[in-house]
């Protein structure tokens, strides 16, 4: 069936000893999406992607990855997928193009096949003229486009990408993120996690909120916002080490607000109103800023923390 899904877990679990890392999730991701797992650290977002990605077995629950069953078709399974791991593998005393005909060859792809397709991938990484370059010397964002091309050798049929930007600075994750948006456009399925929601909201056209090993919530970026948030925020920060003091001082302009060490987040349908409202109440606050509700909202509104500390 061409739109059954490509990945199912019900229950999925994941123990190391007591510890139990993914407890009992629910997921289903379908041909040509882009779905994410969005958490904090140690959320359990690592150990699910390793479960899918064969590599690590379930303690729990079913999973099915292309139609598969993990434990028992680990190398079918494998042979589809494209796996980029949240540190970069490459083989740093080879070259570029190098590190993907390794990488062809090992999926057994003949060898005039591999060149050709890591032309392309090349042309793909923005990397063509680092073509022979070592790997070792190449920056962080280089190193880690030729990750995802290297995930793209054997043409999978979903990629996995285990936070694909961490430690890449802007400039480096917008390049990157422009890759995967052209690999969406192409209907490649990607699943990848992330704990930047700023991430999370460009790249995924549905996804999952992770927390302590649990699904919180799922839904479209905007499915979240519009459910867990108000469409606007305004922040203000008072002259005090306690904002919570501050709090009877706003009752009754935002639908919620939300105390944060250095600061209160007032949800509201009309920042600007409310914040008209805050200066008619003769409210002095250091500085008021109105801006759109994120998935960190949508975080903090779910779990009372956020997402990056
Ligand atoms: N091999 C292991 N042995 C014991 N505990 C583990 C192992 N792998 C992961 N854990 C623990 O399981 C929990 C979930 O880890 P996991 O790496 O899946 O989280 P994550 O959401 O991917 O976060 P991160 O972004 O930090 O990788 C963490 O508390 C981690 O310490």
């Amino acid at each position: 069936m061409p739109d059954s899904p490509l990945i199912v877990a019900r229950g999925l679990v994941k123990r190391f000893g007591d510890f139990v890392a993914v407890d009992g999730i629910d997921v289903e991701v379908r041909p040509g999406e882009s779905f994410g797992f969005l958490g904090p650290n140690g959320a359990g977002k690592s150990s699910t992607m390793r479960m899918i990605g064969c590599v690590s077995p379930p303690s729990g629950g079913t999973l099915q990855v292309l139609g598969m069953d993990p434990a028992t078709d680990g190398p079918r399974i494998r042979a589809r997928l494209g796996v980029v791991p949240q540190r970069d593998s490459l083989d740093e005393e080879l070259t570029v193009e190098e590190n993907l005909w390794v990488y062809g060859r090992y999926f057994g792809l003949p060898r005039a096949v591999v060149q050709e397709r890591a032309k392309e991938l090349l042309e793909f990484a923005q990397l063509t003229d680092r073509a022979s370059s070592i790997v070792e010397p190449l920056s962080g964002g280089m190193k880690r486009r030729l990750t995802i091309a290297r995930g793209l050798v054997n043409t999978p049929d979903i990629l996995l990408l285990d936070e694909p930007t961490t430690g890449l600075d802007p400039q480096a994750r917008h390049v990157l993120w422009d890759r995967l948006f052209r690999l969406k456009r192409e209907g490649v399925t990607l699943v990848l996690t992330t704990h930047y929601m700023d991430e999370a909201e460009q790249l995924c056209d549905r996804l999952v909120v992770m927390d302590r090993g649990r699904i919180v919530a799922e839904g479209s970026p905007r499915e979240l916002i519009d459910t867990y948030s108000t469409r606007e925020v305004l922040e203000l920060r008072f002259d005090t080490d306690d904002h919570a003091h501050r709090l009877g001082d706003v009752d009754g302009i935002a639908d919620r607000v939300e105390v944060l060490a250095d600061r209160l987040l007032l949800y509201v349908r009309d920042g600007e109103a409310a914040h008209a409202e805050v200066l008619r109440r003769g409210l002095e606050p250091l500085s008021a800023l109105v801006r759109r509700a994120t998935l960190e909202d949508v975080f903090l509104h779910l779990t009372g923390r956020s997402l990056v500390d």
